[in-house]
């Protein structure tokens, strides 16, 4: 069972050991460490990178995988989004000081890049390749903007999504 600490005001981490995160190492629920840092990338699994490379890691401590792709500085940012928690103090390793605190980042900016990876799996669904995967992402923008943003866009832009979404459906039941 994960320990939880409040650090302050707002801050408000969960602590897990690495055998917890091993347990969630499969497509429906997927887990890793890097920098120490725990996330939850269940709903990525539309990755850049492809779905294999994150389902080979799943439940581990990827932190050099990840360090050795050279994820850019926008990778970073978005991962905050996944993070979940931290691993307990016993099981940490050493000069993991590098990323961001997810308290650290700046709200817009987050939104920002929720709606790069939208804009990415629409690209996947123009050109054929990931048809089932579109409809999951463009409802978790829906969800995550929605919850994100306390401004006019919480309403907006899950219609203008919705309403997207179904043309870009109809065009590519058209299509093929
Ligand atoms: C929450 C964690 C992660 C996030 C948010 C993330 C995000 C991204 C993003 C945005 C890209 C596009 C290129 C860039 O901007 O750097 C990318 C590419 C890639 N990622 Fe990740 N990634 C994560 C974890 C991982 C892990 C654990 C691996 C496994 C080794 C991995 C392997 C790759 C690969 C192979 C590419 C393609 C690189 C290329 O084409 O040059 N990623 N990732």
């Amino acid at each position: 069972m994960a320990s939880e600490n409040n650090t302050g005001d707002t801050a408000y981490t969960k602590f897990y050991t690495r055998e917890e995160v091993a347990k969630h190492n499969d497509s429906k629920d997927l887990w890793f460490i890097i920098h120490n840092k725990v996330y939850n990338v269940t709903q990525f699994i539309s990755h850049p990178g492809g779905e294999e490379v994150l389902l080979e890691q799943g439940g581990q401590d990827c932190t050099e995988a990840f360090e050795d792709i050279g994820h850019s500085s926008d990778a970073r940012e978005l991962m905050e989004i996944f993070k979940i928690g931290e691993l307990v103090e016993e099981e940490r390793t050493q000069g993991n000081s590098e990323l961001t605190d997810v308290s650290d980042v700046d709200n817009s900016r987050t939104i920002d890049l929720y709606f790069l990876f939208c804009h990415s799996s629409y690209d996947c669904l123009i050109n054929g390749n990931c048809a089932t995967q579109i409809h999951k992402s463009i409802l978790y923008c829906d969800v995550i903007i929605a919850s994100c943003s306390g401004s006019w866009r919480s309403w907006l832009i899950p219609i203008a999504l919705g309403v997207l979404a179904t043309l870009v459906y109809r065009y590519f039941i058209k299509a093929h």
